[in-house]
């Protein structure tokens, strides 16, 4: 399916500088006010800076960089691929959601819930049309829940943190990536030439991905025949690939249709990364919009 779309001119990549748009609090963009920094006070994705919650980030990136590597991924999707640990809907993940916490982001420390409601209700006061973007932000990141002890409590470094492919080289452009030194596939030649066991264009869809929420929650939409448009399960599978949506590398893996889906990646991305604040949203309030979206686009009752 192929969706035409407007860019918009998203400041900050796009080298947004003009004085009497800068406001004090951050980027306007449209409606869209995209803060300088987080509410810690540091820039966002700043994975250098010096604090405390920094080097837990670090130490989650240093293990999932070692542990993560092309049989692990394998073994995982015919585990997890088989969806039949538990059955709940839609909204009852996402009240799950709020027992984990994520430690790989260093802008957030919010309740997940709260994300997940933040990135939505931004995303729908800009595309006040597009139902299925609005739902798509409300549930990009349940596949946290394999973070639950009653999914087995996997590990953060399997579920959390920005992706990447396995099975060719780890890019240069991946969040602290000198600790991919001591993962076994670094010097395996069959893993680490820039195509490895891909080829060129061969897109992403035939690309292994590193473990975690985005692969899984994929899954489970798909599987479970959600009727959102591709453009949505695009956007939930690759939300955490920064190094291809922010940084442009891996583009020779994609074909026609992800390169589509990308524009769509883009605009999603803006909204995932800076609606996170300490603004919280009214839970109560705002429910049954996103329980009549769930109702249009899933069955009652999913198998994860
Ligand atoms: O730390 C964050 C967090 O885990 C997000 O859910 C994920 O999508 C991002 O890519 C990652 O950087
Ligand atoms: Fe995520
Ligand atoms: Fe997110």
């Amino acid at each position: 399916m192929t969706i035409l779309i407007d860019q918009p001119d998203f400041g900050i990549e796009a080298g947004f500088n003009k004085a009497d748009d800068v406001e004090k609090e951050g980027v306007l963009n449209g409606g869209f006010m995209m803060p300088h920094t987080n509410s810690f006070g540091h820039t966002f994705r700043d994975y250098h800076v010096e604090s405390e919650r920094q080097q837990g980030v670090e130490n989650f990136y240093r293990t999932n960089h070692i542990k993560q590597t092309y049989d692990f991924v394998k073994r995982m999707r015919e585990e997890y691929g088989n969806l039949d640990k538990v059955e709940m809907s839609i909204w009852e993940c996402c009240e799950l959601l709020n027992d984990v916490v994520d430690e790989s982001d260093p802008d957030l420390d919010e309740p997940q819930i709260e994300h997940l409601l933040q990135t939505a209700e931004a995303i729908r006061k800009d595309y006040p049309d597009e139902d299925w973007l609005h739902l798509t932000g409300l549930i990009h990141d349940l596949g946290k829940v394999l973070l639950h002890p009653s999914f087995g409590g996997l590990p953060q470094w399997a579920v959390v943190g920005d992706t990447y492919p396995v099975g060719c080289a780890f890019d240069k452009s991946i969040v602290h990536h000198k600790y991919f030194e001591e993962n076994p596939d670094y010097h395996n030649p069959a893993y680490n030439t820039k195509y490895g066991v891909y080829s060129e264009g061969c897109g992403l869809n035939n690309v292994m991905m590193s473990w975690g929420h985005d692969d899984y929650m994929y899954l489970v939409a798909k599987e479970n025949n959600t009727t959102l448009p591709s453009a949505a399960l695009f956007i939930i599978r690759y939300h955490s690939f920064y190094a291809l949506h922010r940084s442009g590398s891996y583009k020779q893996l994609m074909n026609g249709e992800d390169v589509e889906n990308l524009k769509w990646l883009e605009i999603f991305n803006k909204y995932d990364l800076y609606s996170k604040s300490k603004v919280r949203i009214d839970v109560e309030k705002v429910k049954p919009y996103y329980l009549s979206l769930i109702e249009k686009y899933f069955p009652a009752k999913l198998r994860w």
